[in-house]
């Protein structure tokens, strides 16, 4: 059968291995650090560099179709995913990680279509693994298929978070509170690579059970959820319930067990929607 995206798919993974090389050769050049929402939330003109990259060579080639990019949307592009085939991109996740030289950074790149995810690339680009997934046809690791985790008993478990870029103080609390919760269960141990994308795709690859953070954004986990699910995982809301991209909570899991027992013991909080402007 014709795979109508298929050719996009393609692109969006010659476009995100592009991406990456100018995101290598820039690591060691002196960096122009800005920040956005906060003193923590990073930005660097290679964020900006690679997001218009990646957007010009797409309306080359597809130039009909949307876009919701991390930086067009800091610079003042409302964040709306309509019915029109989407193109949702993290240029840099992991920005402080590439401004320390910390050896996480991924090129994230996720593709919806009526509202449903198509496609999902995420290049992590120091470690030069490129992760891809396809709806219905699986996920894969430089072509390797993926899978998550069988475990079922929290307390065998490493489950990854972050910290995020707030440092509201109430933020901050409930985000200590869920982590104390969890790792008193005990669990064995807590992991946060700096990048939501590759903190998704270590539970698509059984490397982590599951990842859990509230503050993220949908470029942040646009492609990488899509990952989780074709790896066998799930996605759920921090309180249950069906994960809403744009409510910038998440929980990714490599089953149910593990994801329940998890939602017991998070702090749930609610920060302002990506897309609180456009559905006021
Ligand atoms: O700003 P960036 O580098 O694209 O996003 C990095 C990031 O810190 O943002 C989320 C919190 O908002 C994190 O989990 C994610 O890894
Ligand atoms: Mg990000
Ligand atoms: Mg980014």
């Amino acid at each position: 059968m014709v795979d109508i995206w298929q050719n996009a798919m393609d692109h969006a993974v010659t476009i995100a291995r592009r991406a990456g090389e100018v995101v290598r050769e820039a690591l060691h050049e002196d960096r122009k650090v800005m920040t956005k929402s906060s003193s923590v939330d990073l930005v660097t003109q290679t964020d900006q560099k690679v997001e218009q990259l990646i957007i010009q060579s797409v309306k080359e080639k597809f130039p009909t179709h949307r876009f919701i990019g991390e930086e067009s949307v800091a610079a003042g592009e409302v964040c709306e995913l309509t019915d029109s085939p989407t193109w949702i991109i993290d240029p840099i996740d992991g920005t402080t990680n590439f401004v320390h030289t910390f050896p996480f950074v991924a090129v994230s790149i996720g593709f919806s279509v009526n509202k449903q995810s198509e496609f999902g690339v995420v290049y992590s680009c120091l470690e030069d693994k490129m992760f891809t997934a396809r709806r219905g046809r699986g996920a894969f690791c430089n072509d390797q298929p993926l899978s998550v985790s069988d475990q079922e008993d929290i307390k065998q478990s490493v489950i990854a978070t972050e910290f995020g870029s707030s440092r509201d103080p109430e933020a901050v609390n409930n985000i200590f509170t869920s982590l104390r919760n969890i790792v008193s269960l005990p669990i064995h141990g807590v992991r946060g690579a700096g990048s939501a994308a590759i903190n998704l795709c270590l539970v698509a690859s059984g490397c982590v059970e599951a990842y859990y953070e509230i503050g993220i954004h949908v470029w942040d986990i646009a492609a990488g959820s899509l990952i989780v699910t074709e790896a066998g995982g799930i996605l759920l809301d921090v309180e249950g319930g069906p994960v809403d991209l744009m409510s910038r909570r998440i929980l990714a899991a490599n089953n149910t067990t593990i994801a329940d027992r998890l939602i017991r013991e998070i702090q749930s909080f609610s920060p302002p929607r990506d897309d609180e402007e456009v559905t006021q």
